[in-house]
């Protein structure tokens, strides 16, 4: 290389010639070599290009002993073509009569070949073709990239090289070491006028040697030709330590320097035989050799083939297992499917069972069906024949009890004219006032005894016969004749309950009627009043329901005469024991039709407690007083206007929120009683009396039961009347008017006073046929039993033992 001038390079005074494959090129270099250097030591220098084939065969595919077999085989051939061709040069060499060696290197670039073999045997004279080289011309130092032009620029200095192409020197390189090549040099250029002299004294060298050296030359190339390829496998595999063959032929055999030209010929023709023989031995191992090759190539495929079979078959076999696995799973869950849709099956079977069974019952089940329509129909039908029959006879009832109730009047009117009582009211049992005791009992009518002014006339306070008395003065227009108003009078002083004001006197001409008076204002004044004024407990407030209740249940069981007509909370007036007492029972029996106080009235406060049939029908009945009972319940409970309850109380229960509107003065209602009673109150209000609940068997039966709690609940409170209560005597009425005690079975007889039974009875018992308290003829001794005042005693009892 040119980077190795400052070597020291010891001088090898052989010539080496550097050919390539083109056999005739070769030879023209030899030609050459030999006529310009006559006498010189030639060594051949050859780089060998391994075949593409084994190349390949290195390089991939799998390790296997065919494989092995198949590349030593290939290598062996390739190795036995390069020998080949060496020993056409060799022999051509000796030919001319030269013996000459040869170094040769593996590898697939020749000019770097070239480079390192000069390297490595210190080569100083060099002869290289360049015709091969399509860019070196005769100006070679002009050429460019080419493997003459790479020699030249990196091989040694101390190396001198001719280039030669066809027998002519193109040019030459000197070397730049102390060479002392001085025959070479004069043999440099000139070239003509040598040839004869190398062929004279080479052939005798040749003819001498020619035997010798052609089968030393056979055998050694035979032997040598294990190791050195496999080294240059090697070295071309990267080695950086390549493997060079030297043949040792040319170490030990110098120039012949026999002259005898027969020999010569002789020698020739033997050398030509032997050169037959062994290219006829070579072409026959290079056939046995390509035989062998393509077997093991043909066992190297079959091994491969196998092993692909090998492992196609152990693919195949881990897929079957897996396919097996696969079809095992498969299998499973086909048969728990199998096992599922069998259960389905059954119960899709037996549904169809039943569906069957069923579809066979519809037609019966559809007969039945239209039956029972058709039943239901004749019902509604009947129902509504029964309403309407209901109805009528509602009327028809009414209408006779009206009747009934005339010509009751009538007789008794009739009777009373006939017995012809100076007193008129001789055989009655309220007392007969004049009208001169009026003015005296109310100072001359007063206006400060005025306790109050309504529709059915004004109200007086006043003292009579010393006794405590409100007088009303009822209007005088359009009244009843005084046998009439004494009648009426008659029928409802005979009335008597513990809650209804009590009736004791009466001035047919002032038209005026004597109650008890009753100290403790009304209920309207406390439900009007500022909330915690005169605040009622939800205890007290269900106790004046109860009270209330059994004056109508009363009134309800009593013939003759069994309507209030006027019930509103005006009218409920509280005791000094804060009991409930009614008044203005049947006072619309006393008035004209004008004055009648259900039809002439415009305040909605008012009107709110009249049952709405009778504003039709003008005619009173029970359901009249449920339906007032109705507003006043609905009015304990929330307290609000009589003109909007109803509605507000629809409406909260709808929402479900009652709680909200009960009156809170009234303290923690228990809820669920508060629904229950107002549910009631509302069936009490409907507009249509059939709907209204039966006082005895649907009202009283919720109220009744509450008298306990209603007790056990004022024991602690101190709502009105209940802590008086607890200190007061004993109610007057409770207590039997013959035995002077309270009493355990009350009866009211036929003048209207209630009496202990077995006191009353023994009074009968004893022939007595007149009344006990007014000395009066009885009509009869018929007892009635008087529940309301039983259950007041029974109460008062339990509050007080
Ligand atoms: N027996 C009585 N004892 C004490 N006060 C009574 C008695 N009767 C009536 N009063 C009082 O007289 C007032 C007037 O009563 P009254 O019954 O005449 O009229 P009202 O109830 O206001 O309405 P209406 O016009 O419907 O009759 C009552 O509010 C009540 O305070």
């Amino acid at each position: 290389m040119m980077g190795d001038e400052g070597e020291s390079f010891d001088y090898n005074p052989t010539l080496y010639v550097a050919v390539g494959r083109n056999v005739k090129e070769g030879k023209s270099l030899l030609e050459w070599a030999v006529k310009s250097f006559e006498g010189r030591k030639i060594c051949l220098l050859h780089v060998h290009h391994p075949t593409i084939l084994v190349s390949l065969l290195n390089g991939r595919l799998s390790e296997s002993k065919f494989k092995k077999s198949a590349i030593n085989t290939c290598e062996e051939i390739d190795r036995l073509k390069n020998q080949k061709l060496l020993n056409q040069y060799l022999l051509f060499l000796l030919q001319m009569g030269i013996q000459a060696d040869k170094v040769l290197i593996e590898m697939n670039n020749t000019e770097k070949g070239i480079l390192k073999l000069i390297s490595h045997h210190r080569i100083g004279d060099l002869v290289m073709g360049a015709a091969a080289d399509t860019f070196l011309t005769k100006k070679f130092s002009e050429t460019k990239t080419n493997k003459a032009l790479i020699v030249c620029q990196q091989a040694p200095l101390s190396c001198h090289i001719w280039f030669v192409c066809k027998g002519d020197l193109i040019c030459s390189r000197p070397e730049g070491g102390g060479s002392s090549l001085t025959s070479t040099k004069t043999l440099s250029f000139p070239l003509n006028g040598y040839g004869s002299t190398l062929k004279h004294d080479n052939v005798e060298n040749i003819v001498a040697n020619s035997e010798n050296v052609c089968f030393e030359h056979l055998s050694r190339s035979m032997e040598m030709s294990d190791s050195p390829l496999d080294s240059t496998t090697t070295a071309e595999s990267g080695s950086s330590s390549p493997s060079f063959e030297k043949g040792k032929l040319g170490e030990h055999l110098p120039c012949s320097s026999s002259s005898n030209s027969l020999d010569f010929m002789y020698h020739q023709n033997e050398a030509s035989d032997i050169q037959e023989r062994l290219e006829h031995t070579l072409k026959d191992v290079e056939k046995w050799n390509q035989k062998l090759f393509e077997e093991s190539l043909n066992r190297w495929r079959a091994e491969e083939d196998a092993f692909d079979a090998v492992r196609k078959a152990e693919a195949a076999e881990s897929q079957y297992k897996e396919e097996m696995n696969r079809r095992q799973e498969i299998e499973e869950v086909s048969t728990s499917l199998k096992q599922e849709i069998q259960t389905m099956k059954n119960h899709h079977d037996q549904s169809l069972k039943e569906l069957r069974l069923i579809r066979d019952h519809i037609p019966e089940l559809e007969n039945e069906l239209n039956k029972a329509r058709s039943l239901e129909k004749e019902l509604e039908n009947k129902i509504l024949q029964a309403v309407n029959l209901l109805i009528t006879f509602k009327g028809t009832r009414d209408k006779l009890r009206i009747e009934y109730h005339s010509a009751n009047r009538k007789v008794n009117k009739l009777m009373n004219l006939a017995n012809e009582d100076p007193m008129g009211i001789s055989n009655t049992q309220v007392f007969g006032v004049s009208f001169s005791d009026i003015i005296e009992a109310t100072q001359g009518l007063n206006p400060c005894h005025r306790i109050g002014d309504g529709r059915s006339g004004s109200v007086f306070k006043g003292v009579l016969f010393h006794a405590k008395v409100a007088i009303k003065m009822l209007p005088s227009s359009g009244s009843q004749s005084d046998s009439e108003f004494k009648y009426e009078v008659e029928v409802l002083s005979r009335v008597r309950h513990p809650n209804l004001v009590a009736l004791i006197g009466a001035c047919p001409e002032s038209r005026s009627l004597v109650y008890e008076y009753i100290e403790n204002s009304s209920l309207e004044d406390y439900l009007s009043a500022p909330a915690k004024s005169r605040a009622l407990l939800w205890q007290t407030r269900i106790r004046i329901a109860i009270e209330i209740c059994s004056v109508l249940v009363f009134l309800s069981a009593n013939q003759g005469c069994n309507v209030h007509g006027n019930l509103k909370p005006s009218k409920i007036l509280f005791d000094r024991n804060f009991f409930c007492k009614i008044s203005d029972f049947g006072i619309f029996n006393l008035m004209s039709r004008n004055d009648n106080p259900f039809t002439c009235n415009n305040d909605p406060e008012i009107i709110a407690y009249m049952d709405p049939e009778i504003l039709e029908s003008g005619i009173l009945t029970t359901e009249t007083d449920v339906y007032a009972f109705g507003i006043i319940l609905l009015r304990l409970l929330t307290g609000r206007p009589a003109s909007t309850v109803v509605r507000d109380v629809k409406c909260a229960l709808e929402r479900g929120h009652l709680n909200a509107i009960l009156d809170l003065s009234a303290g923690d209602w228990p809820l669920e009683l508060a629904k229950k009673l107002a549910n009631l109150s509302l069936r009490c209000c409907e507009t249509n009396g059939l709907d209204r609940p039966d006082l005895s068997s649907e009202i009283w039966v919720v109220l009744e039961p509450l008298k306990d709690l209603c007790h056990q609940s004022q024991s602690t409170s101190t709502s009105p009347g209940s802590s008086s209560r607890s200190q007061q005597k004993i109610p007057s009425h409770f207590v039997c008017p013959i035995f002077q005690e309270v009493m355990t079975d009350p009866c009211i007889a036929a003048d209207g006073f209630t009496y202990e039974a077995d006191a009353i009875k023994g009074w009968f018992g004893s022939g007595h046929k007149t009344s006990p308290m007014t000395n009066l003829k009885l009509e009869n001794c018929d007892l009635l039993p008087n529940y309301a005042l039983y259950y007041a005693i029974q109460e008062w009892q339990q509050r007080h033992t």
